[in-house]
């Protein structure tokens, strides 16, 4: 694929100015979670998938209220925002999207796919998912609209084939067994949870004594 000149501004609230210089479309992945906190697997994931797609950039998109999530139980936005700016700094790569937690709400990924291609006709766009998450894709809100929409990528274990009825590309890259689930439990305990995530991320945490209870 050959590559496209990005042109973008560095304000984080808006949308990036993308501009094809060379008559190519964008190619951009969107990892959308909740990010509570973000950690290596989900790194590892993102750089693979950009790497191995040949993808322009990947947009970190956190969610407001992510449509499977008990909404009680997730870190207020500017703590989930803050902890995926730091995660991210060092790969010029990745991005920090706010389009999710600007519109508030229920974070349906049709609404976000909607609204970024009425903004950005000329980009495609490729969602990536863990390979647990895609048998899932069924119960998504207006499924069958949104895979007319975008590409979704799932991230699979090597060798291991998975059916779906949607299409899927699937990309291989090393299991990195780690959950933000499996972090916010550690950290509860007082059991290190250095190089789970980026030391900037932890950093943070400790700040804001985030986790502790
Ligand atoms: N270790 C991992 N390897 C591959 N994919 C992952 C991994 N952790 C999360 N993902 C994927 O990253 C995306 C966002 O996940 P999310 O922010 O909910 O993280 P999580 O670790 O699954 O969080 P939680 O434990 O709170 O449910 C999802 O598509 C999920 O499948
Ligand atoms: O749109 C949906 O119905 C939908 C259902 C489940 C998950 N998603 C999106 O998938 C991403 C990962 O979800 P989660 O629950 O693992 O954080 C996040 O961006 C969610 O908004 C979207």
């Amino acid at each position: 694929m050959q590559s496209a000149t990005l042109k973008q501004t560095n304000h984080v609230t808006e949308p990036d100015v993308l501009v094809v210089e060379d008559g190519h479309r964008l190619q951009v992945g969107i990892m959308g979670g909740t990010f509570n906190p973000p950690h290596i697997g989900h790194l590892v994931m993102a750089e693979q998938v950009r790497s191995q797609l040949g993808l322009d950039k990947i947009l970190f998109m956190p969610d407001a209220n992510p449509p499977h999530v008990d909404e009680k139980k997730t870190l207020p936005a500017k703590h989930r925002v803050a902890m995926v700016e730091r995660a991210i700094a060092d790969n010029s790569h990745f991005e920090l999207d706010l389009t999710e937690i600007e519109r508030g709400g229920v974070s349906y990924t049709y609404d976000t796919i909607v609204a970024l291609k009425q903004q950005h006709p000329e980009i495609d766009y490729y969602f990536i998912i863990g390979g647990d998450m895609v048998d899932y894709l069924p119960t998504w809100y207006r499924i069958d609209d949104l895979v007319q929409l975008v590409q979704f990528v799932g991230v699979k274990r090597t060798g291991y084939a998975q059916q779906t009825p949607y299409p899927v590309l699937w990309v291989d890259a090393p299991v990195i067994d780690v959950s933000s689930t499996q972090i916010r439990n550690k950290i509860q305990q007082g059991c290190s949870v250095r190089y789970l995530l980026p030391d900037p991320v932890f950093e943070y945490i400790q700040k804001e004594g985030l986790y502790h209870e």
